[in-house]
């Protein structure tokens, strides 16, 4: 269980961000976050999980105070982190999207420089094996991968030994060898009490690794909860059955009269995508409709709803809400805000 009390390693409430003016839309200021509400706790993984340009890392950057709120709240272990001082951080781990690591300098050279700057560094040695860093030591990071540069990034993040760590898109250009070593790096120190909120777009990444997930859209946070809660309770009572057939076929004839209704749809044609509660008994009945016109499919497939389907819905219903006429960046600025 996950638990959501103690001391939150990060707070951030109704935080508003815009960005401007932007010449291309009139002049106008954009509004980039519009009331996000986001709590993380420290030995837990918090996933920011949004499309590309959903506010992700704008979300990021005004918790690290690397950009200035426009309005909201925001504590990062206690502190405003646009007012805070060195002291913060020290406490605090950054991996950025682009890595933004000095292109002329070498891998353990640079995270023996990062490591000189704070009191009780990680062994450099050590994390540098960890990560496999020490396989192209010798190589300027300009001239290193899209993969070796993320690890690089990794490890300059937490060679200080932060209390929580940020990590932009942590598995983005890594094969699934470093994936591993990086997701198990994650869990390790999760376990040791660290504090991580990491953003992705891959909800495999959010699967595998969030304690919590926060599903951000168009600047909102949209639903939140474990992976868990957000597939629709442990009971995965929710499943679904794909079946390829002929095309043309109806299938939802199978399960008339079934109580709570089954959903079926044909979408491209022959690709059939059954969803409900479903047992043994419409298993049975899929059957016997088949037998009795001969028809053998072939394929046929039962899984669980994924990440994916509750991502796509909820990120639906949130583009139907926006085309109502409530405003919800106004209701957020009216809720407790203190202007930067
Ligand atoms: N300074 C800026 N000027 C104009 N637009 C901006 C600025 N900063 C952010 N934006 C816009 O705000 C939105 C959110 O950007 P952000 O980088 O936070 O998204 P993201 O969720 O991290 O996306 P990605 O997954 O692509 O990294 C985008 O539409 C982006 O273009």
């Amino acid at each position: 269980m996950v638990l959501r009390t103690g001391s939150p390693c990060l707070e951030i409430e109704g935080l508003i961000h815009d960005v401007g003016p932007i010449a291309a839309e009139g002049g106008r200021m954009k509004r980039v976050l519009a009331g996000v509400d986001l709590t993380a706790y420290a030995g837990q993984v918090t996933v920011l999980l949004g499309v590309n340009g959903a506010g992700k890392t704008t979300t990021l950057e005004c918790a690290q105070g690397l950009r200035r709120r426009t309005g909201g709240f925001i504590r990062l272990l206690g502190e405003d982190p646009q007012t805070a001082g060195a002291d913060l951080r020290a406490r605090v781990g950054v991996m950025l999207q682009d890595g933004g690591l000095p292109p002329s300098a070498r891998p353990i050279a640079l995270l023996k420089h990062v490591a000189g700057m704070y009191r009780n560094p990680l062994p450099v040695d050590e994390l540098a094996e960890r990560l496999g860093l020490d396989q192209f030591s010798g190589t300027n990071i300009r001239r290193l991968s899209g993969g070796q540069k993320q690890r690089v990034a990794l490890a300059a993040a937490l060679v200080g030994r932060p209390e929580v760590v940020f990590l932009d898109e942590p598995s983005a250009g890594l094969d699934p060898q470093s994936r591993q070593v990086v997701f198990d790096l994650i869990h390790e120190l999760r376990a040791q009490g660290l504090g991580i909120i990491l953003t992705t777009h891959l909800l495999d990444d959010a699967e595998r690794l969030a304690d919590w997930v926060a599903i951000l859209d168009r600047g909102h946070i949209v639903a939140e909860g474990t992976v868990a809660e957000l597939l629709g309770g442990a009971t995965q009572a929710a499943r679904r059955m794909t079946v390829r057939a002929p095309s043309g076929l109806d299938l939802a004839a199978a399960f008339a009269g079934a109580r709570p209704a089954i959903e079926v749809r044909e979408s491209p044609a022959g690709h059939y995508t059954i969803e409900g509660e479903l047992t043994t008994a419409h298993l049975a009945a899929l059957a016997q409709w088949l037998d009795a016109r001969g028809i053998m499919p072939s394929s046929l497939e039962l899984g669980s709803r994924s990440l994916e389907d509750v991502f796509l819905g909820i990120a639906e219903a949130s583009a139907a809400q926006d085309s109502l006429p409530t405003n919800r960046a106004h209701e957020a600025e009216g809720r407790k805000v203190e202007t930067a």
